[in-house]
């Protein structure tokens, strides 16, 4: 049974927005420690899926499992709780924070440190603080980035800036790192090492979802994906087998004799 050993199934899920199914019956699963890609052609509905299971948006149909629990109806934050979290295709910095504060507030996030004993300076609070710097610095280093730490955001690389995000989301100590497109925009040697970062956190116990729009990386550094196409699974398994398959060319490039009629009007 395809479940089995899988850390996250979804299940026959439906999005539709105003009639439109962005997400059209999808089943897929994501086995734990793995790194598992999920690609597609523009609007194939990728990041539709990381919203739905990170609860932005709830299904209009269909069951999200992970690790026990049945995540279509929780609000964001109970989903963040149950060890989810995420980088978006755009980077989300704060402006004016430096690198080691970003990743602060990521881990504030799991300490739960009440506003008023932040306000009021009480013990609890400054030695949460120092713990909080700890272990941020402590992500920083994990994602090569201790060196930044007191460089604001802005003046940072856009590669350097991806790192920091990552490190931002594993403040809240995740079980499932969901990253929409982290190699946007990158080189390739920048690429290249965010992909060597995540089989690292692979390796450490994570398991890693990620949007890809590069067949190289996904090849590297994916031990297996997903592939869709207008909402819809279109194969699902080890990534150059997928890749190779004519139905996932076909939605990538076109069919043959499309090609070859468009060349024919030339
Ligand atoms: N909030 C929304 N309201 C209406 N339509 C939406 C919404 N979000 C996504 N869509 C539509 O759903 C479809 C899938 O979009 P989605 O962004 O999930 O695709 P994608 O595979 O991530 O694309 P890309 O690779 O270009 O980022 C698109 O047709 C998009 O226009």
């Amino acid at each position: 049974m395809r479940d089995a050993g899988s850390l996250l199934v979804l299940d026959q899920v439906v999005k539709t927005f105003g009639g439109v199914a962005a997400v059209g019956g999808l089943t897929a699963h994501v086995r734990q420690g793995s790194v598992h890609g999920l690609i597609g052609p523009n609007g194939a509905g990728k990041t539709t899926v990381i919203n739905l299971i990170t609860g932005l948006f709830h299904p209009s149909a269909g069951s999200i499992r992970f690790n026990g629990a049945k995540l279509e109806a929780m609000a964001p934050q109970d989903i963040a709780a149950t060890g989810i979290s995420r980088t978006y295709q755009n980077v989300r910095l704060f402006s004016g924070m430096t690198a080691l504060e970003q990743v602060m507030t990521g881990c504030y996030l799991r300490r739960g440190v009440s506003l008023w004993s932040s306000f009021l300076g009480l013990p609890a609070a400054s030695s949460a603080w120092r713990s909080t710097r700890e272990q941020a610095l402590h992500l920083l280093d994990r994602v090569a980035m201790a060196h930044r730490a007191d460089e604001l955001a802005e003046t940072l690389s856009y590669g350097e800036q991806r790192r920091i995000e990552i490190a931002r989301a594993l403040g809240s100590d995740p079980k499932l790192l969901l990253l929409d497109e982290p190699t946007a925009g990158m080189n390739h040697s920048e690429a290249e090492a965010v992909g060597r970062l995540v089989h690292e956190l692979r390796d450490a116990g994570l398991t890693i979802l990620m949007v890809e729009h590069n067949m190289s990386l996904v090849t590297a550094f994916c031990d297996s994906c997903t592939v869709m196409n207008f909402g819809r699974l279109l194969a699902e398994g080890d990534p150059k087998t997928c890749i190779a398959d004519p139905a996932v060319q076909e939605a990538y490039f076109g069919r043959k004799n499309d090609a070859d009629r468009i060349q024919a009007l030339r």
